[in-house]
């Protein structure tokens, strides 16, 4: 049977990336996406600012929400501080199986708990079956329309404190105006906006930092 796209992005990891070594994977995976097949990988224009939002919230509980090949699952957990952990949440079981073998590769599985599953079922989940206590950095990368629900979601569940940090990918392609409108409208959220371009490609594309106030 012939290979998915994303078994093809692994493969190439393996054979061209540094085993334990997260960086390299993160570049090698870029270097395919650009050169060979495009994929839905955060990448590393929007990669940086994604990095130097985590190296600012510096969290000791993350959540990832659309894991996909795991590329921004190595991207986050190379970053953490020791003892600090990422919880990447990925709905399609094939994406799973692939971000699965890319972070234990990377050498973060120590880091990264990957949780299969729809964010609306596993997010009710964090606190009792996760041992969540509240989350200090969020990454919404799934699917677009999920995140103004969910962002909803995690404040029904006491998920979000003072200073808690949601970063969202694509608020301009493929676009999340509902949350967008959301969170810039909420009195509870201080937000941010950050030009930037859709992976891999020249069109417009951008995240949003959006601070919960309490
Ligand atoms: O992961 C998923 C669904 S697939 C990934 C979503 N991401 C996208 O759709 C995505 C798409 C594009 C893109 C696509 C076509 C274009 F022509 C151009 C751009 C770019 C991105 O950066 C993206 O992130 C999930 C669903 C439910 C859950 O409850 C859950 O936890 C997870
Ligand atoms: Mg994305």
């Amino acid at each position: 049977m012939n290979q998915s796209k994303e078994q093809r992005i692994l493969n190439f990891v393996l054979q061209n990336a540094v085993r334990g070594d997260p960086c390299s994977v993160v570049d090698t995976i870029d270097k395919y996406c650009s050169q060979k097949e495009w994929a839905m990988n955060v990448g590393n224009e929007k990669g940086e600012i994604l990095d130097k939002t985590v190296e600012e919230v510096n969290p000791s509980v993350a959540l990832e929400l659309g894991t996909y090949c795991g590329y921004s699952a190595v991207r986050i957990s190379r970053l953490l501080k020791a003892g600090a952990r990422l919880l990447t949440v990925e709905f399609n079981p094939e994406f799973a199986a692939i971000a699965k073998q890319m972070i234990e590769f990377a050498g973060v599985q120590d880091k990264v708990k990957l949780l299969e599953g729809p964010s609306e079922e596993i997010i009710p989940q964090l606190k009792k079956k996760y041992e969540v206590d509240t989350l200090d950095f969020v990454f919404l990368d799934h699917w677009k329309d999920r995140y103004r629900p969910d962002t909803i979601l995690l404040q029904e569940c006491n998920l979000l404190r003072k200073g808690s940090v949601l970063l969202a990918d694509n608020v301009i392609f493929p676009g999340a105006p509902d949350f967008l409108d959301y969170v810039r409208k909420s009195p509870h959220f201080q937000c941010t906006y950050y030009p930037s371009h859709l992976e891999y490609m020249q069109v417009e594309d951008a995240m949003e930092k959006a601070v919960f106030l309490g």
